[in-house]
């Protein structure tokens, strides 16, 4: 990838979404200085633009705003929390009686920026706001833009579970401005860098012979491979939800470690970062895995090597298992009382083990207990 002046930025990579159950395809561009596809994408109807972001970026929400209403929009910026605590029923309801106090209607549009919690949160006031208006998502964290901006997938947490709330509502368009993540905590960079090796693992092993070639500028938005590293893993998205977008099937392979990582969220109280949690819900898996005989050891022990390698988590509390047991039985996957699991059939091969045997179960928990 070339770097680019602010005067002559390169054309972004453009990559599609298709539209499946009735929904309309749309367009993730990856690139910088991309605030200019906007309007485009508001499109003539909207009269109101209302500006979704979180406290961290108030300054970018409060700039946003204000160019759109020197466009002749009636913008409106709402700051929420930052991280999980924007995706919570009250928050949501904040955002509605923002949107009922400036007439907001449903030829009206929102704009998620943010992480992945800020646009899981707009994706969600969107698709409930009227029973549902157009909404464009700006991700600024790696995991938004490779992940959680792109597949309509939106939701707020529960006390009971993750994501227990929500709807597939895909946005009108998707605008990676890679600029973005200079202003990111490392920590927070370092955790998007979790979804990305799932998405090697599960579909795209050049990931991660990019990362293994050098972990360390992997860590920073700097990395000659970064840019590359968003787009594959972005590219390896689309490519699924474009073809399940309601997870009956093949989507069900994006939730790769996810059973563990979502348990061990609601058992932090969504303290953990998503990223960090599913880290640790990728060895657990690999492991279950190897328990089950379905992966290689040199694939399961790869998963170990390259979370590491960028320093991510590989542990959780070794006491806690049987709440995380509960805990798991909220998840997405389940059916009725079946435990079910993405699990590898080797690199790039990723397929369900349905109701494993619970002694596989808390074996595969041994190799992450810390
Ligand atoms: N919908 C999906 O398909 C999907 C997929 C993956 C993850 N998710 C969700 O995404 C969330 C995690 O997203 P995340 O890792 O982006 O975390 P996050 O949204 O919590 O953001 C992390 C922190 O960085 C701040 N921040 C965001 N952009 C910044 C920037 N450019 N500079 C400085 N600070 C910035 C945020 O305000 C927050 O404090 C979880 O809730 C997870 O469930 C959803
Ligand atoms: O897009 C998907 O589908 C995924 O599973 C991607 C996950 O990375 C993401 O965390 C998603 O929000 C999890 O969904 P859930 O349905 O298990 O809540
Ligand atoms: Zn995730």
């Amino acid at each position: 990838m070339t770097s680019n002046t602010p005067e002559s930025p390169a054309a972004p990579t453009r990559i599609q979404v298709a539209g499946t159950a009735g929904t309309d395809p749309y367009e993730v561009l990856v690139g910088r200085q991309l605030l200019g596809e906007l309007p485009g994408l508001i499109g003539t109807r909207a009269k109101r633009v209302a500006v979704i972001h979180p406290e961290a970026l108030a300054e970018t929400g409060e700039a946003l705003r204000e160019d759109l209403a020197g466009q002749g929009y009636e913008a409106v910026a709402i700051q929420v929390p930052n991280a999980e605590e924007a995706k919570t029923a009250e928050v949501a309801a904040y955002c509605w009686k923002a949107l009922g106090q400036s007439g907001f209607t449903r030829s009206d549009v929102i704009v998620g920026v943010g992480g992945g919690a800020s646009t899981d949160l707009a994706g969600f006031v969107a698709a409930s706001w009227l029973r549902g208006v157009r909404w464009i998502a700006v991700p600024t964290t790696v995991l938004g833009m490779v992940d959680a901006a792109v597949g309509g997938k939106t939701g707020i947490n529960t006390a009971e579970g993750k994501n227990l709330v929500g709807a597939f509502h895909p946005p009108a368009g998707v605008l990676c401005d890679l600029a973005a993540l200079d202003s990111l905590p490392v920590n927070d960079f370092v955790s998007g860098l979790a979804e990305v090796i799932k998405a090697g693992f599960i579909a795209d092993p050049v990931i991660l012979d990019l990362i293994e070639s050098d972990p360390a500028a992997a860590r920073t938005p700097e990395g000659p491979h970064t840019a590359e590293l968003i787009v594959r893993s972005i590219q390896v998205k689309a490519d699924v939800v474009s073809g399940d977008l309601k997870e009956s099937g093949a989507r069900e392979t994006l939730n790769y470690g996810h059973t563990l990582a979502h348990a061990i969220e609601k058992n932090e109280r969504y303290k953990w970062r998503h990223g960090a949690a599913v880290s640790v819900g990728l060895v657990f898996a690999a492991e279950l895995g190897r328990f089950a005989g379905r992966l290689d050891d040199a694939t399961a022990d790869r998963h170990r090597a390259v979370l590491e390698s960028v320093g991510l988590p590989l542990t959780y509390r070794g006491d806690q298992w049987p709440r995380l047991v509960e805990n798991m039985k909220v998840d997405k996957k389940s059916r009725g009382d079946v435990l079910r699991f993405i699990v590898l059939d080797g690199l790039g091969k990723p397929a369900v083990l349905e109701g494993p045997d619970p002694a596989v179960l808390l074996a595969a928990y041994g190799e992450v207990s810390g």
